[in-house]
Protein backbone atom coordinates (compact mmCIF):
# COMPACT_ATOMS: atom_id res chain seq x y z
CA UNK A 1 0.00 0.00 0.00
CA UNK A 2 1.57 3.34 -1.01
CA UNK A 3 1.68 6.38 1.76
CA UNK A 4 -0.34 9.34 1.43
CA UNK A 5 1.20 12.36 0.14
CA UNK A 6 3.88 14.59 2.36
CA UNK A 7 2.08 16.95 3.96
CA UNK A 8 3.30 20.52 4.87
CA UNK A 9 2.46 22.19 7.55
CA UNK A 10 3.61 26.19 7.76
CA UNK A 11 3.16 27.92 10.39
CA UNK A 12 4.46 31.80 11.13
CA UNK A 13 7.46 31.04 13.88
CA UNK A 14 9.01 28.41 15.59
CA UNK A 15 6.95 28.88 18.67
CA UNK A 16 4.00 27.97 16.70
CA UNK A 17 5.73 24.80 15.20
CA UNK A 18 6.29 23.47 18.72
CA UNK A 19 3.17 24.32 20.09
CA UNK A 20 0.94 23.05 16.95
CA UNK A 21 3.29 19.54 17.09
CA UNK A 22 3.04 19.02 20.18
CA UNK A 23 -0.63 19.45 20.69
CA UNK A 24 -1.14 17.14 17.56
CA UNK A 25 1.03 14.86 19.17
CA UNK A 26 -1.26 14.81 22.11
CA UNK A 27 -4.21 14.75 20.15
CA UNK A 28 -2.71 11.07 18.56
CA UNK A 29 -1.38 9.59 21.71
CA UNK A 30 -5.34 10.30 22.78
CA UNK A 31 -6.79 8.85 20.01
CA UNK A 32 -4.89 5.89 20.17
CA UNK A 33 -5.48 5.00 23.87
CA UNK A 34 -9.26 5.97 22.78
CA UNK A 35 -9.70 2.72 20.53
CA UNK A 36 -8.23 0.75 23.79
CA UNK A 37 -4.20 0.33 22.57
CA UNK A 38 -0.87 1.55 24.14
CA UNK A 39 0.79 4.43 22.18
CA UNK A 40 4.05 4.27 20.72
CA UNK A 41 6.03 7.27 19.95
CA UNK A 42 9.43 7.75 18.81
CA UNK A 43 11.04 11.03 20.38
CA UNK A 44 14.04 12.99 18.43
CA UNK A 45 16.31 14.96 19.78
CA UNK A 46 17.56 18.52 18.42
CA UNK A 47 16.41 22.30 19.17
CA UNK A 48 12.33 21.55 17.93
CA UNK A 49 12.05 18.01 18.97
CA UNK A 50 12.61 19.04 22.81
CA UNK A 51 10.73 22.12 22.69
CA UNK A 52 8.00 20.77 21.68
CA UNK A 53 7.96 18.37 24.61
CA UNK A 54 8.56 20.97 27.06
CA UNK A 55 5.17 22.58 24.97
CA UNK A 56 3.19 19.73 25.62
CA UNK A 57 3.96 19.22 29.55
CA UNK A 58 2.89 22.69 29.40
CA UNK A 59 -0.59 22.01 28.01
CA UNK A 60 -1.13 18.73 30.02
CA UNK A 61 -0.76 20.96 32.67
CA UNK A 62 -4.23 22.32 31.32
CA UNK A 63 -7.73 20.84 30.77
CA UNK A 64 -6.06 21.36 27.05
CA UNK A 65 -5.04 17.62 27.24
CA UNK A 66 -4.67 14.24 28.67
CA UNK A 67 -3.30 11.33 28.37
CA UNK A 68 -2.37 7.82 30.19
CA UNK A 69 0.99 7.37 31.17
CA UNK A 70 1.26 3.97 31.92
CA UNK A 71 -0.74 3.06 27.96
CA UNK A 72 2.60 5.06 26.47
CA UNK A 73 5.52 3.52 25.52
CA UNK A 74 8.79 6.02 24.44
CA UNK A 75 10.94 5.04 21.88
CA UNK A 76 14.04 7.30 20.52
CA UNK A 77 14.81 8.13 16.68
CA UNK A 78 19.00 8.33 17.40
CA UNK A 79 20.88 8.81 20.47
CA UNK A 80 24.34 9.79 21.12
CA UNK A 81 26.62 7.24 22.10
CA UNK A 82 28.17 9.40 25.51
CA UNK A 83 28.02 8.35 29.04
CA UNK A 84 23.68 8.50 30.03
CA UNK A 85 24.34 11.57 32.33
CA UNK A 86 25.54 13.40 29.61
CA UNK A 87 23.66 16.46 28.74
CA UNK A 88 24.45 15.73 24.92
CA UNK A 89 21.96 13.09 25.46
CA UNK A 90 18.71 12.98 23.58
CA UNK A 91 17.18 10.83 26.33
CA UNK A 92 18.13 13.48 29.37
CA UNK A 93 16.83 16.21 26.99
CA UNK A 94 13.53 14.72 26.74
CA UNK A 95 13.69 13.63 30.56
CA UNK A 96 14.05 16.89 31.55
CA UNK A 97 11.64 18.48 29.02
CA UNK A 98 8.56 15.98 30.01
CA UNK A 99 9.32 12.76 30.75
CA UNK A 100 10.13 13.26 34.51
CA UNK A 101 7.32 15.53 34.93
CA UNK A 102 4.78 12.55 33.43
CA UNK A 103 3.60 9.05 36.06
CA UNK A 104 5.33 6.44 33.08
CA UNK A 105 6.11 3.52 34.01
CA UNK A 106 10.15 3.33 33.72
CA UNK A 107 9.78 0.00 31.92
CA UNK A 108 7.61 1.69 29.25
CA UNK A 109 10.57 4.23 28.42
CA UNK A 110 13.24 2.43 26.35
CA UNK A 111 16.45 4.48 25.78
CA UNK A 112 18.78 3.86 23.62
CA UNK A 113 22.34 2.36 25.34
CA UNK A 114 24.97 4.93 26.30
CA UNK A 115 28.70 4.33 26.20
CA UNK A 116 28.59 3.42 30.44
CA UNK A 117 26.48 0.45 29.41
CA UNK A 118 28.01 -1.01 26.14
CA UNK A 119 31.74 -0.92 25.11
CA UNK A 120 30.59 0.48 21.33
CA UNK A 121 27.83 2.09 19.51
CA UNK A 122 27.75 -1.25 16.90
CA UNK A 123 26.75 -3.14 20.70
CA UNK A 124 24.44 -0.71 22.14
CA UNK A 125 22.79 -0.56 18.22
CA UNK A 126 22.28 -4.49 17.88
CA UNK A 127 20.53 -4.39 21.69
CA UNK A 128 18.11 -2.03 20.73
CA UNK A 129 17.35 -3.89 17.97
CA UNK A 130 16.80 -7.03 20.31
CA UNK A 131 14.71 -4.43 22.63
CA UNK A 132 12.28 -3.19 19.75
CA UNK A 133 11.79 -6.73 18.67
CA UNK A 134 10.85 -7.89 21.91
CA UNK A 135 7.88 -4.94 21.97
CA UNK A 136 6.66 -6.41 18.22
CA UNK A 137 3.92 -8.01 17.51
CA UNK A 138 4.93 -11.63 17.08
CA UNK A 139 7.30 -12.66 13.50
CA UNK A 140 7.69 -8.67 13.58
CA UNK A 141 10.83 -6.75 13.79
CA UNK A 142 9.49 -3.52 15.29
CA UNK A 143 6.45 -2.40 17.77
CA UNK A 144 3.81 -0.29 15.94
CA UNK A 145 4.91 3.01 15.99
CA UNK A 146 1.94 5.26 15.89
CA UNK A 147 4.22 8.77 15.85
CA UNK A 148 7.71 8.97 15.12
CA UNK A 149 9.03 12.35 15.43
CA UNK A 150 12.31 13.44 13.91
CA UNK A 151 14.12 16.99 13.17
CA UNK A 152 16.15 17.99 10.42
CA UNK A 153 20.31 19.31 10.68
CA UNK A 154 21.01 22.11 8.32
CA UNK A 155 23.18 19.94 6.46
CA UNK A 156 19.79 17.91 5.41
CA UNK A 157 20.24 14.71 8.17
CA UNK A 158 17.58 13.39 10.11
CA UNK A 159 17.94 10.97 13.31
CA UNK A 160 21.90 10.34 13.15
CA UNK A 161 21.20 9.50 9.14
CA UNK A 162 24.15 12.25 8.14
CA UNK A 163 24.55 12.87 4.46
CA UNK A 164 27.15 11.43 1.90
CA UNK A 165 27.71 8.82 4.48
CA UNK A 166 25.54 5.89 3.14
CA UNK A 167 23.72 5.79 6.45
CA UNK A 168 20.15 6.50 4.92
CA UNK A 169 21.18 2.94 2.91
CA UNK A 170 21.89 0.68 6.48
CA UNK A 171 20.08 -2.51 6.58
CA UNK A 172 18.36 -3.64 10.02
CA UNK A 173 16.12 -1.38 12.24
CA UNK A 174 19.50 0.34 13.84
CA UNK A 175 23.24 1.49 12.76
CA UNK A 176 26.02 2.60 14.27
CA UNK A 177 27.38 5.91 13.46
CA UNK A 178 30.46 7.24 13.95
CA UNK A 179 32.53 10.16 12.54
CA UNK A 180 29.31 12.30 12.59
CA UNK A 181 30.01 16.06 11.30
CA UNK A 182 28.08 17.10 14.14
CA UNK A 183 29.29 16.13 17.65
CA UNK A 184 29.23 13.85 19.35
CA UNK A 185 30.98 11.75 16.91
CA UNK A 186 29.28 8.27 17.97
CA UNK A 187 25.76 7.47 17.69
CA UNK A 188 22.74 5.32 17.66
CA UNK A 189 20.12 5.83 14.97
CA UNK A 190 17.16 4.50 13.61
CA UNK A 191 17.79 2.98 10.41
CA UNK A 192 15.24 4.62 7.56
CA UNK A 193 13.42 1.31 7.76
CA UNK A 194 12.26 1.47 10.96
CA UNK A 195 11.40 4.82 10.42
CA UNK A 196 9.34 3.91 7.64
CA UNK A 197 7.25 1.31 9.24
CA UNK A 198 5.86 4.34 11.59
CA UNK A 199 2.24 5.05 10.82
CA UNK A 200 2.91 8.77 10.84
CA UNK A 201 6.46 10.50 10.34
CA UNK A 202 6.42 13.99 11.45
CA UNK A 203 9.35 15.85 10.93
CA UNK A 204 9.58 19.46 12.01
CA UNK A 205 12.20 21.73 11.20
CA UNK A 206 12.04 25.97 11.82
CA UNK A 207 14.57 28.81 11.50
CA UNK A 208 16.00 30.11 8.03
CA UNK A 209 19.47 28.05 8.28
CA UNK A 210 17.50 24.99 7.48
CA UNK A 211 15.11 26.56 4.35
CA UNK A 212 17.81 25.40 2.04
CA UNK A 213 17.57 21.59 2.81
CA UNK A 214 13.75 21.94 3.61
CA UNK A 215 13.55 22.92 -0.18
CA UNK A 216 15.83 20.36 -1.58
CA UNK A 217 14.16 17.28 0.46
CA UNK A 218 10.61 18.47 -0.82
CA UNK A 219 11.69 18.65 -4.23
CA UNK A 220 12.95 14.94 -3.66
CA UNK A 221 16.54 15.38 -3.59
CA UNK A 222 18.52 11.75 -3.98
CA UNK A 223 18.54 10.12 -0.29
CA UNK A 224 21.91 10.26 0.72
CA UNK A 225 22.03 14.07 -0.13
CA UNK A 226 19.13 15.08 2.01
CA UNK A 227 18.28 12.24 4.12
CA UNK A 228 15.37 14.14 5.57
CA UNK A 229 13.75 13.95 2.53
CA UNK A 230 13.43 10.08 2.40
CA UNK A 231 10.98 9.08 5.34
CA UNK A 232 7.57 8.18 4.65
CA UNK A 233 5.55 7.23 7.15
CA UNK A 234 2.68 4.13 6.06
CA UNK A 235 -0.50 6.14 6.73
CA UNK A 236 1.31 9.94 6.59
CA UNK A 237 4.21 11.99 5.97
CA UNK A 238 3.86 15.23 8.07
CA UNK A 239 6.72 18.73 8.05
CA UNK A 240 6.30 21.19 10.44
CA UNK A 241 7.85 24.39 9.14
CA UNK A 242 7.95 27.87 10.40
CA UNK A 243 7.91 30.61 7.14
CA UNK A 244 11.55 30.88 7.81
CA UNK A 245 12.23 26.90 7.09
CA UNK A 246 9.81 26.88 4.37
CA UNK A 247 11.52 29.72 2.50
CA UNK A 248 10.15 29.23 -1.18
CA UNK A 249 9.30 25.65 -0.60
CA UNK A 250 5.63 24.45 -0.18
CA UNK A 251 6.03 23.15 -3.93
CA UNK A 252 2.69 22.95 -5.96
CA UNK A 253 0.68 19.46 -5.39
CA UNK A 254 1.76 19.41 -1.79
CA UNK A 255 -1.06 20.40 1.27
CA UNK A 256 0.14 23.57 2.41
CA UNK A 257 -1.48 25.06 5.77
CA UNK A 258 -0.42 28.84 6.17
CA UNK A 259 -3.74 29.22 8.81
CA UNK A 260 -3.84 27.88 12.65
CA UNK A 261 -6.46 25.55 11.98
CA UNK A 262 -5.42 22.36 13.58
CA UNK A 263 -5.39 19.67 11.11
CA UNK A 264 -3.58 17.06 13.58
O1 LIG B 1 21.98 15.73 16.38
C1 LIG B 1 20.80 15.78 16.15
O2 LIG B 1 20.33 16.73 15.30
C2 LIG B 1 19.05 16.65 14.68
C3 LIG B 1 18.62 18.07 14.31
O3 LIG B 1 18.80 18.93 15.42
P1 LIG B 1 18.48 20.47 15.38
O4 LIG B 1 18.99 21.02 16.69
O5 LIG B 1 19.16 21.07 14.20
O6 LIG B 1 16.98 20.61 15.29
C4 LIG B 1 18.05 15.92 15.54
O7 LIG B 1 16.89 15.67 14.80
C5 LIG B 1 18.66 14.61 16.06
O8 LIG B 1 17.74 13.89 16.85
C6 LIG B 1 19.86 14.94 16.90
O9 LIG B 1 20.47 13.81 17.46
Amino acid sequence: MSADPVTTVVLPTAEDVSRRAAAALLAEIERVQDEGRTAHVVLTGGTIGIRLLADARRLLATDAASLDPTRLELWWGDERFVPRDSEDRNERQAREALLDHLSIPEANTHHMGSSDEFGTAEEAADAYAALLQSRAPEGEDLPRFDVLLLGMGPDGHTASLFPGTGLVFAEGVTTAVHNSPKPPADRVSLTLTAINAAEEVWIAATGPEKAPMVARALAGAAPDEVPAGAPRGRRATRWYLDSASAGAAAPAGQSVSQDDDDDA
